[in-house]
């Protein structure tokens, strides 16, 4: 559905995307992650041929993004950081208008508006003018709009960013169903960790205009970074006795582990060791630790990172 070649994109002096190969096959939810200013939002960009690429050849849904825009355009819906229905209109109305520019015919367009407004759970207030939706039913309006000409491929440029925990759980779902429903392949950006873990199949991490990881959430976690087993013993010689006895090593009171599967290992670990721990915590990584083993910093500490998101992420 996607295959991009060294795609690349220069503003001046910025390499905001540098040389992104990639594949993304029919019905993939992939997340693109990455901090501020990482070229996520670019690199969508050139795929929806809003921007041309410096260097490079993308395909998408089959067409070249630079000599075949208008095939590419027809085939793909594009929802992007601001608000896209007008907002002294109906919603219901807005989506029918949005249906015409694409050369439905009213009665196409009115059907799948209303099919919609049903799967995005806007019955309620698709009447109503756009201005008085809250955030969450406003993105989702956005989402309806981007669908309304039934494209095969769906770009979602950072779907939750200002909505709160609940509308994005729920923005969320709708999208995973969406995709369930009609097999739309979807591609979206996002810093949230969360949002990423829980909903992509496929995580492609985004660093300075490159791709430094992409697999599954689990296979990420699992292969750059591994659970941790942490073991507490009543002192320092404790732990040493038990850490001779393991081949590993203790840091005053506590042993410090790596498993591949903690919650299955930690109970083998204490069966090895001479005496009882007086504490046991096995916690799994978050794409943060990945992003932090790859980068050596933190996608939360990013300085530029809005306050709002460094709770939630
Ligand atoms: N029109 C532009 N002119 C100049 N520089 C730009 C332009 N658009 C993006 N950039 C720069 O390119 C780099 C990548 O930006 P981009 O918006 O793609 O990042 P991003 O990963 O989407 O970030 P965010 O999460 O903040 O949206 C940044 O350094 C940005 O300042």
């Amino acid at each position: 559905m996607i295959e991009t070649r060294e795609l690349t994109k220069l503003f001046k002096d910025v390499r905001a995307v540098d040389g992104i190969n990639l594949t993304v096959a029919r019905g993939e939810l992939v997340a693109l992650l990455g901090p501020n200013g990482a070229g996520k939002s670019t690199t969508l960009r050139m795929l929806t041929t809003l921007i041309p690429p410096t260097s490079g050849s993308a395909q998408v849904a089959g067409f070249d993004v630079v000599r075949q825009q208008r095939d590419v355009r027809l085939r793909i819906g594009y929802i992007g950081q601001g608000n896209g229905a007008g907002h002294s209109q109906r919603g219901r109305d807005e989506l029918i208008s949005q249906g015409r520019a694409y050369g439905m015919t009213v009665r196409a367009a009115r059907t799948r508006a209303a099919e919609l407004i049903d799967s995005l759970g806007l019955s309620d207030v698709a009447d109503r003018t756009v201005s008085t939706l809250s955030g969450g039913q406003r993105r989702r309006l956005d989402i309806a709009m981007g669908l309304i000409h039934a494209p095969e491929l769906l770009f979602l440029d950072e779907p939750s960013t200002g909505l709160d925990p609940q509308n994005r759980a729920n923005l969320q779902e709708h999208i995973v169903r969406l995709r369930a429903e009609h097999g739309t392949t979807i591609v979206l950006t996002t810093h949230y960790l969360d949002e990423a873990d829980s909903m992509a199949e496929r995580v492609i991490v985004i660093d300075h205009g490159r791709v430094i990881a992409d697999d599954s959430p689990q296979q990420l976690k699992a292969k750059h970074v591994g659970d941790r087993v942490i073991l507490g013993f009543a002192g320092s010689e404790e732990a040493a006795r038990a850490a001779a006895a393991i081949g590993a090593q203790h840091e005053g009171g506590f042993i410090r582990l790596t498993a591949e599967d903690g919650p299955r290992e930690a109970p083998k670990i204490l069966a090895s060791l001479p005496i009882t721990p007086t504490s046991i915590e096995v916690t799994r990584p978050t794409l943060d630790d990945v992003f932090l083993t790859l980068t050596g910093r933190s996608l939360r500490e990013d300085s530029s990172t809005p306050a709002a998101e460094l709770v939630e992420a």
